[in-house]
């Protein structure tokens, strides 16, 4: 903390730059009121000073409650994605627009400290968990990474990232760059990615062109106006992992609810209703595939 201080200089400029300039009064929280006699400077360093205390004891509560969720979906095998990305891209409005939960938005940095999770269902009605998480910063200082690496784990631990970047920032490679390397340090690296360049409504279409050249695997969305939302919803469908067993199965009408699972937890590839019950041909993870096996249509 105390040496991260005298950094705050340029890191506060950089970062009033980014939210548009113009200071701090037009956006954050009440935190932004500037006490007596303290300059612009000083006003940035006591707030971030006091966003990171705060930040430090969540992620120390947090980090309990996160493990245990983890290993009940590793047990259910729901695949999880994690929205990750530079602070402010629109991460938590993305995950507000993918899955109608109420998360804060708040165009201020670090809006977001606890890596929320809900649940979602891909177009075709798969389950997956999507997590939000604590944005990045460049130039962050090395005890700081520390405290961010424990929520990073979410992100390993995901079975696909999505890179949301502001569009319409005026650098959004260097966050890109930023951002990966963040994942790059909590061994990420092998993690599927999809970056989704946000913000199109107010983005550049050079730059969004520039970008989706660039980059392989992104799409151009806007949480806001949710123009590109169905196509990343379906983007997001095609790269979740593909469950490892691929079973037939003739469930009666009677077991409606295992019909339903194998929708849910599963991948359906075909669906036919007989007279004695649902003929299905699915990719399925193992243990529903064990349930399923009295079930095998006889040949
Ligand atoms: N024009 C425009 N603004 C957006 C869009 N998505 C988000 N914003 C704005 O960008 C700001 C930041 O949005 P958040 O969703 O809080 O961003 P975040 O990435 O979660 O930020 P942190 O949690 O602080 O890392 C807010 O003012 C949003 O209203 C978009 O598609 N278009
Ligand atoms: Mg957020």
């Amino acid at each position: 903390m105390q040496y991260m201080l005298p950094r705050l200089r340029g890191w506060g400029q950089s970062l009033s730059r980014q939210m548009g300039g113009g200071g701090s009064g037009s956006s954050g929280g009440g935190m932004a009121t500037r006490g007596p006699g303290e300059t612009k400077i000083e006003t940035d360093r006591r707030r971030i000073r006091e966003k990171m205390a705060k930040m430090r004891r969540e992620i120390a509560e947090m980090k309990t409650g996160r493990d245990i969720k983890r290993q009940e979906r590793k047990r259910n095998k729901v695949p999880s994605v994690a929205i990750a990305g530079y602070t402010n891209a629109g991460k938590s409005s993305l995950l507000n627009r993918l899955t109608g939960a109420g998360v804060l938005v708040e165009n201020a940095l670090f809006a977001t400290l606890d890596p929320t999770v809900r649940r979602a269902e891909t177009p075709s009605g798969r389950l997956y968990t999507l997590a939000d998480t604590v944005g990045f910063v460049r130039h962050l200082p090395h005890h700081l990474v520390e405290a961010f690496r424990s929520t990073m784990e979410e992100v390993g631990d995901s079975d696909l990232i999505l890179h949301v970047v502001d569009g319409s920032h005026p650098a959004p490679e260097e966050q890109l760059a930023a951002v990966r390397e963040v994942i790059r340090d909590v061994g990420a690296v092998d993690v599927p990615e999809i970056v989704v360049v946000n913000k199109a409504d107010a983005a550049d279409p050079l730059v969004l062109q520039r970008l989706l050249r660039i980059e392989k695997h992104s799409i151009a969305v806007s949480a806001r106006t949710g123009e590109g939302i169905d196509e990343l919803l379906e983007l997001i469908d095609a790269n979740l992992p593909r469950p490892a067993v691929e079973v037939e199965a003739l469930v009666p009408y009677t077991h409606g609810a295992l019909t339903a699972r194998i929708h849910s937890d599963g991948e359906v590839l075909s669906e036919e209703h007989t007279a004695e019950g649902t003929l299905v041909r699915a990719r399925v993870h193992e243990e529903l595939a064990a349930e399923l096996r009295k079930f095998v249509p006889a040949s």
